[in-house]
């Protein structure tokens, strides 16, 4: 499956959009046919399809692509790769940093790799204790590392410009598999990525 970035949107499905987005406007008691918005639906529906562009990705395949035999067994740690995911409550965003760490067992995998299968996790409607959870998974079952670590710090914009308005907030989820089930290794990436937790 591929995992490009969209190039082409599906027809039929910017159509349906469309249509039920000029709805929304309209019940939002806008002018759908305003000159600054009679284009809106259309744009809407691409920019929904683009943020939700995960479930027609495969993760598993992208790790695949790029796994290579090396011997180098110590703590691969990647740190603040950049997220926005969607909000299944509200459909907001909620945006942040993930961190991976991996201990090889035999096999490597490309670096630019572990970012784009954040990216194929949080384009879609998720809750961000998922998120790690789909993430973490999908590395200790493909790449079969000695242990896999995943850290996500976000803020949920259904907590910030709605609901409880709390600006300040963010929620930090983690999980561990394998070596980082040990104290010492999980302090030890703690500790590598301690400066950007608050
Ligand atoms: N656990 C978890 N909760 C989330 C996440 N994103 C949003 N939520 C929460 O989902 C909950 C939905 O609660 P509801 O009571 O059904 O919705 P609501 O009435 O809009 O809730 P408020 O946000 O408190 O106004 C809220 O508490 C949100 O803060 C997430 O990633 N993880
Ligand atoms: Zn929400």
């Amino acid at each position: 499956m591929p995992y490009k970035f969209f190039e082409e949107y599906n027809l039929e499905v910017t159509d349906n959009l469309k249509d039920n987005f000029r709805n929304i406007i309209q019940e939002l008691g806008e002018d759908p046919e305003r000159e600054g918005i009679v284009k809106t639906p259309e744009r809407a529906a691409k920019a929904m399809q683009f943020l939700t562009q995960g479930y027609q990705m495969d993760a598993k395949t992208i790790l695949e692509e790029a796994m290579f035999k090396e011997g180098y067994n110590e703590m691969v740690v990647v740190k603040d790769i950049e997220l926005y995911s969607l909000c299944e409550h509200h459909m907001l965003p909620f945006f942040g940093k993930a961190h991976i760490a991996y201990i090889p067992d035999g096999q490597i995998v490309g670096l630019s790799k572990l970012p784009r299968v954040v990216d194929v996790f949080a384009r879609r409607l998720q809750v961000q204790e998922r998120l790690t959870h789909d993430i973490l998974e999908c590395l200790n079952e493909t790449l079969k590392p000695k242990g896999v670590a995943v850290v996500i710090e976000a803020q949920h914009m259904c907590m910030m410009m709605r609901g409880v308005q709390k600006q300040n907030s963010s929620t930090t989820t983690s999980g561990f598999r394998g070596q980082f089930e040990k104290i010492e290794t999980r302090n030890e990436f703690l500790k590598l990525i301690s400066s950007d937790l608050k």
